[in-house]
C-alpha cells in the first residue's frame, strides 16, 4: 500500500503539491486524475524518492522509498518513457537495469514478450515511436515483478489496440493483488481502467472516492426539452411552470432547455398545461469527463486565449447565467458545486481516516489568497519554473 500523509512540495515561490493525503490500496487499480500541471508527477516522484517532500510525508508498505528493503523488486515505475539511453538496443537497455537490480536475465526476454517488443529487441530505441517506447518503459516497471506499480501517463502516444492493451494490463495487475496508481488527465480512459480515482487540482485534494461512487455523484440524469426554434415566449412560459414545480432549468447552447428534478412524464404534463409545444423531450446522462471538467474548471492552469475569448466552452443562450467555477479547497471561492456526503467507500474532498483534516500547523495555505489566475500562462513560465 502506498500512503501520502499531508505531503506538501515547494519549488521556490511555487507549491506543486499541497498537503496530500490518501491511501493506494493493494488489488485495485487506483487513477490518479488532474489537469497540467496539478502535481501528479511531483507525486509519483517524491512515492519514489526522487523528490523529497517539503512537509509531510509518503511510503510504501510502511517505509518512505529510500529506506525499503529491496526497492527494485518491491516497486516498478513508468515516469517517463523517454529516459533511456537511446544508442542502446531495447533488450540491453533493460540488461543493464536488470544487472543493478540483480534480476536474472531470463526475465528480460520475458517482460519484452509481455510488451509485445520481442520483434524489435535488438533496435535502437532512439528508433522507437513514441508508443514503443512507453511499452519499453512497462517493461522496465515490470522487470522486478513487483507488488506495487506506478505509472505516470502510459497511454501516452499510444494507437487504440494499445490503449487497450494498457488498460488490460493494469486490470490484470491489479488482479494479481498488486498496488497499482495510474496517473492520467483523461477521465474517460480512467473511467474503464481504474476503480478507485484520486483527483487533485493545484496540487490539492479534489476528490479521493470509488469510480462507482465518483459516476453516482457525478453523472446526474436530467432531461432535455426544446420548444418549436426561435419561440422564446414558449420557452420561457414552460421554463417558469418547470421551475414552479420545483425543477432545475438551465437554458442550453442550441436553445434547448435542461431539465434536472422532475421526471419525464410530469415535464410532459407540466408543458402540455402551459399550453406549450414540444418539439423534443429526451432523456440524458450527463458524461463523466463532463463531471471531472466541471471539477477541475477552477483548477486549470493552462488555458488557450481562443478559449478564452471565442468561449470554447460552452456559448449561453441570452439571458443565462453563466456558471462561477469549481471552488478549490482551500482557496475560499464561493462555489456551486456542493460536493456530496460522505458515502460508504467514497470521501469527496476527503482526506483518509487518521490524516490531518487540516494543513499542517504553521503550514499556511498558499492557495488561500491567490485567485485562480485569469491569464493565459505560456509553456515556458512552466519551463522557467523548472
Ligand atoms: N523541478 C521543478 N521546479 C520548479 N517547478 C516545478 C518542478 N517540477 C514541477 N514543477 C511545477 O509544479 C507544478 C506541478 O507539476 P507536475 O509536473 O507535477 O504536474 P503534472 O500534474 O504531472 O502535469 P502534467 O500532466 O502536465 O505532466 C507545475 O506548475 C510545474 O511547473
Amino acid at each position: 500500500m502506498i500512503e501520502a500523509v499531508g505531503l506538501t512540495k515547494r519549488y521556490g515561490a511555487k507549491t506543486a503539491v499541497y498537503n496530500l493525503s490518501f491511501q493506494v490500496r493493494p488489488g485495485t487499480v487506483t487513477g490518479f486524475l488532474g489537469p497540467n500541471g496539478s502535481g501528479k508527477s511531483t507525486t509519483m516522484r517524491m512515492i519514489l524518492g526522487l523528490d523529497q517532500p517539503t512537509t509531510g510525508q509518503v511510503t510504501i508498505g510502511g517505509y518512505p522509498y529510500r529506506k525499503l528493503p529491496n526497492a527494485p523488486r518491491q516497486v516498478g515505475a513508468l515516469l517517463d518513457a523517454k529516459a533511456v539511453h537511446g544508442g542502446r538496443h531495447a533488450r540491453n537497455h533493460l540488461l543493464c537495469l536488470a544487472q543493478l537490480s540483480g534480476i536474472p536475465a531470463r526475465r528480460v526476454d520475458e517482460v519484452l514478450g509481455v510488451v509485445g517488443l520481442q520483434e524489435v529487441a535488438k533496435k535502437r530505441s532512439k528508433g522507437f515511436s513514441l508508443g514503443m517506447g512507453q511499452r519499453l518503459g512497462i517493461a522496465a516497471a515490470l522487470l522486478g515483478d513487483p507488488q506495487v506499480l506506478l505509472f505516470d501517463e502510459p497511454v501516452n502516444g499510444l494507437d487504440p489496440e494499445g490503449i487497450l492493451w494498457v488498460r488490460n494490463l493494469m486490470k490484470s495487475l491489479a488482479a494479481e493483488g498488486r498496488t497499482v496508481f495510474v496517473s492520467s488527465h483523461l477521465m474517460s480512459e480512467m473511467a474503464l481502467t481504474a476503480e478507485h480515482l484520486i483527483v487533485i487540482g493545484r496540487g490539492q485534494m479534489l476528490a479521493d472516492m470509488s469510480v462507482k461512487d465518483f459516476i453516482s455523484h457525478n453523472s446526474a440524469d436530467f432531461a432535455r426539452v426544446r420548444v418549436p426554434e426561435g419561440d422564446v415566449q414558449q420557452r420561457e412560459k414552460l421554463s417558469a411552470a418547470l421551475s414552479e414545480a420545483g425543477g432545475q432549468v438551465m437554458p442550453e447552447q442550441d436553445g434547448a432547455l435542461r431539465v434536472t428534478g422532475l421526471p419525464l412524464p410530469r415535464i410532459s404534463d407540466l408543458a402540455h398545461g402551459a399550453d406549450v409545444r414540444v418539439w423534443e423531450l429526451s432523456p440524458h446522462q450527463a458524461s463523466l469527463e463532463e463531471a471531472y471538467m466541471r471539477m477541475t474548471q477552477g483548477a486549470v492552469d493552462y488555458r488557450s486565449t481562443v478559449d478564452q475569448r471565442a468561449g470554447l466552452q460552452q456559448q449561453l443562450p441570452p439571458g443565462a447565467m453563466p456558471q462561477p467555477p469549481m471552488p478549490v479547497p482551500g482557496q475560499g471561492q464561493p462555489g456551486w458545486y456542493a460536493p456530496p456526503p460522505p458515502q460508504q467507500g467514497g470521501q469527496p474532498f476527503a482526506m483518509p481516516q487518521g490524516a490531518p483534516q487540516g494543513p499542517p500547523q504553521g503550514t499556511p495555505n498558499p492557495y488561500a489568497a491567490a485567485p485562480a489566475p485569469e491569464m493565459t500562462k505560456s509553456a515556458n513560465d512552466n519551463e522557467d519554473a523548472r
